[in-house]
């Protein structure tokens, strides 16, 4: 086969296509799917990666390739099926689809050598091009008749490695070996020739004639007291070789891991379990919902499931949440399992994450713990999928391709036969619908371990505080709870919701919120012309001077930040210790940890922190968990507002009394009556999850109702009007009477980095042609998105309407 399908590094309708090129005589049986070439394309050469092999082309005038850019495929082949399927559902280009499966490292060009990995000869033909050296520039290397294919055998041989030159501090990461060159002279009579007062170089040659075994050069410093000045003598004598040889930069070496083991299961968990462990036996797909109030033991089903898939040879993933991927999260899993566990995510250097990911590649591990991005870990031989806290939202990539991580995993469960498990306290309604209609299989835990009870959630009306005479952020309960703390010597949790912006506008006196009359959502405050308006249809009204409601004046925008409440707590409460964490504090590489740890360790008396102290945590000595406005969440203009403010309240409230010490929980809000925070209170999910499905059913929201998101920003307002408009009445055209457009509106935020957005959305059921009429639409506005920085973002699957 002497045809390569490519696909090329060109994100464009027009060439989101395959490319036949020729594969030059020399590399015939060498290229295989999954590798990345560089091929002549129009005047300049560009990367792509080969798709498929072949005989025949419906053209006559084909380029050639003219390089291989990996010597083994960086793509398996189900990944290479997984990425057409992704750039069709998400309506990416291929492209994109596989640069989003690969680390950085790849994704960039970075230079490469190869290195040699032996001190044995080589074969011959590659220690021609070696020429005895141990390593070499990839541009050196000729590919010619059978050279790539020795190459490709010598790497499955472990003889060669290629190394990737990452220009930062990551190659740093190699360090300098000395072995002995024993082949040019025997050592003990190098030490016998020796003069007597080079008494350390004499030392030095036996060590290393004692040990065959190359050894670190720092090493070899640190065991003989000796320096570098004289290794390097025997060096130039030519009695020793130095070389540079490559260390894994693992970023979790220092920690030393505790052996954990398995516990005996509860019923529950054995009850919940079993099913897992038939079909990982079977070979079978299933996906499960594993719903288990939080510390229930769910992580220990995750660890004795994947005990069973290591046992028969396969290969597990986990996915959690970014902001999870604590050193607490990684203990769990490297403690079982050690040094099978590769760990990927953000706060690794391109580097580090390069590293783990050629573990996973060379199967030197079995198991990837990880954000999103994980999941397409290029194991080939899967035997579970396990997806932690599954309604999180991060796992829904917001950047091309805008894909799932749950579809993700479970195109590649069904491929594999083996099953998915989705675990949460809170599943997100649209997963649980799906285990109510049978589609996935539903498991539960409804206990705590030691049949602990969950916190009492005390709901505190700040309306009332208000009536009474308190002004301050803090209700008389909440400060009490928090002096009784210090007294005790436990700790405090405050959680203030600052994710995105609070943008609603409410009546403290009587907690009314202003929405729109036609979608549910509350009305977004515009400051510029004093108005509010929906950002799902295009209602709007004017700022209200009194409440609609109560009449009240204390009608306004709501929203504070943690460093407020930390000057108004230390006000309040002068010598409690707080450590704050938000998005300023913890910038700094490793700060969050850092923080954690000293809260860990009882530097502190109070932890006040946005979404990022939410979830995961585990410190005996909380107690308390204080809520400062469960409101702000609430009243986002997200029609899953309602949901995201039960799954907080719940994940909050879950990280007080986890251990022996019986918890509490202070929620304040202007809406104790509001469904979703009364039901938190209680821990009631099925209650809250009818009345949401009641209120989605009423309102044509998800699960009922798909949605497609469209957002247009250019830095001219009219300008994106124009556009947003222009889609809206396309769409319409293509649209079945059934389906429901709402826009043009502006989003939520109208106006990031200079540039003005606006949006329109779809509502429908069944419109089969939707994916092909959004292609044909943005095909028409190509030309301006090149040339007139105009960007159209589609998003058929979005749960971030910010
Ligand atoms: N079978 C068991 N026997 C004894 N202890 C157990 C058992 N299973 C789990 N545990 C312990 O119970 C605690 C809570 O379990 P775990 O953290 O796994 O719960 P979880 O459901 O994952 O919680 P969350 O959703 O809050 O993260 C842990 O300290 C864990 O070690
Ligand atoms: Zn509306
Ligand atoms: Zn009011």
């Amino acid at each position: 086969m002497n045809i390569a399908k490519v696909v090329v590094d060109v994100p464009a309708s027009q060439t989101n296509r395959l490319f036949d090129y020729l594969i030059p005589e020399y590399l015939i049986g060498t290229v295989r799917p999954g590798m990345r070439v560089v091929v002549p394309f129009g005047p300049r050469k560009i990367m792509g990666f080969v798709l498929e092999l072949t005989d025949q082309s419906d053209f006559d005038k084909l380029k050639k390739i003219s390089e291989v850019m990996d010597v083994i495929p960086v793509l398996t082949p189900e990944l290479l099926e997984l990425g057409k399927w992704i750039s069709e559902k998400t309506l990416s280009f291929y492209i994109s689809a596989y640069q989003a499966m690969l680390p950085q490292v790849l994704k960039a060009k970075y230079k490469k050598e190869l290195l040699r990995l032996t001190k044995e000869e080589l074969p011959d033909l590659l220690e021609e091009i070696f020429a005895h050296r141990d390593t070499l520039a990839y541009e050196e290397f000729v590919e010619r008749q059978g050279s790539l294919a020795a190459l490709q055998k010598a790497m499955q041989e472990g003889l060669i490695e290629v190394r990737y030159l990452v220009k930062t501090r990551e190659t740093k990461k190699t360090e300098t070996m000395i072995k002995a060159n024993r082949n040019f002279m025997d050592l003990e009579a190098a030490i016998a020739e020796l003069p007597p007062q080079a008494s350390k170089q004499k030392e030095i040659l036996s060590y290393m004639a004692d040990n065959s075994e190359p050894v670190s050069q720092k090493k070899l410093c640190s065991i003989l007291g000796t320096t570098r000045a004289t290794i390097k003598q025997l060096i130039e004598k030519g009695l020793l070789t130095e070389y540079h040889q490559e260390i894994y930069r693992n970023p979790y070496e220092d920690e030393d891991y505790e052996r954990t083991f398995p516990l005996e299961l509860t019923e529950e968990q054995a009850d919940a379990i079993a099913p897992i462990q038939e079909d990982i036996a079977a070979e079978k797909h299933d996906v499960f919902l594993l719903h288990g109030v939080t510390g229930s033991g769910k992580t220990e089903v995750y660890l004795q499931s994947i005990q069973k898939v290591i046992e028969k040879g396969k290969e597990a993933i986990v996915l959690v949440p970014e902001i999870a991927l604590t050193p607490q999260t990684v203990q769990r899993f490297k403690g079982r399992f050690g040094s099978n566990v590769a760990v990927l995510h953000s706060a690794l250097s391109a580097g580090e994450k390069f590293d783990e990911w050629r573990k996973i590649q060379r199967k030197e591990v079995q198991v990837v713990v990880g954000a999103r991005s994980a999941v397409f870990a290029p194991f080939e031989n899967l035997g579970i999928i396990i997806i932690d806290e599954e309604h999180e939202t991060s796992y829904k990539q917001e950047d091309h391709p805008r894909y799932h991580a749950r579809d993700v995993a479970i195109f590649r469960g069904d491929h594999h036969n083996c099953p998915v498990v989705l675990g949460s306290a809170t599943p997100l309604l649209e997963t649980y619908a799906r285990a109510q209609k049978g589609v996935y299989q539903l498991l539960s835990l409804t206990k705590r371990m030691n049949n602990a009870s969950m916190p009492t959630v005390d709901l505190v009306d700040m309306r009332q505080e208000l009536h009474a005479g308190n002004r301050s952020m803090f209700s008389w309960k909440l400060k009490e709870a928090i002096e009784d703390r210090l007294a005790k010597k436990e700790q405090t949790v405050l959680f203030l919701n600052r994710r995105g912006y609070s943008t609603f506008v409410m009546c403290r006196d009587c907690g009314h919120v202003v929405e729109c009359p036609h979608c549910d959502i509350a009305l977004t405050y515009h400051r510029n012309n004093e108005r509010l308006k929906c950002h799902y249809c295009s209602h709007e009204e004017p700022m209200p001077v009194q409440c609609p409601s109560c009449q009240s004046e204390t009608i306004r925008y709501f929203g504070t930040g943690t460093q407020k409440v930390e000057e108004s707590l230390t006000k309040l409460i002068p010598n409690a210790r707080i450590i704050r964490m938000d998005v300023d504090t913890t910038r700094k590489k490793g700060a969050h940890e850092k923080l954690l740890n000293q809260f860990g360790n009882g530097e502190a008396d109070i932890l006040l922190g946005t979404q990022m102290i939410a979830k995961g945590l585990d410190f005996p000595n909380v107690t308390l968990v204080g809520v400062l406005a469960a409101d702000s969440l609430l009243h986002l203009p997200d029609f899953r507002a309602a949901e995201k403010t039960f799954q907080l309240l719940t994940q909050v409230s879950g990280r007080a009394g986890r251990h022996t010490l019986p918890g509490e929980v202070v929620v304040q809000t202007y809406t104790p009556e509001h469904y979703s925070v009364e039901l938190a209170s209680q821990y009631d999910y099925p209650s809250f999850y009818r009345k949401e499905m009641e209120m989605r059913r009423a309102f044509h929201y998800p699960p009922y109702f798909f949605l497609t998101l469209i957002t247009v920003s250019h830095q001219n307002q009219v300008k994106a009007i124009e556009v947003t408009k222009k889609i809206t009445l396309l769409l319409n055209n293509e649209l079945s009477p059934q389906a429901s457009l709402l826009g043009p509106t502006p989003s939520p935020l109208t106006r990031i980095k200079d540039r003005y957005r606006y949006q329109c959305m779809i509502k429908y059921r069944n419109e089969p042609g939707l994916s092909k009429s959004i292609r044909k639409i943005l095909a028409m506005f190509e030309e301006e998105i090149r040339q007139n920085d105009l960007l159209i973002n589609v998003d058929m699957q979005p749960y971030q309407l910010m």
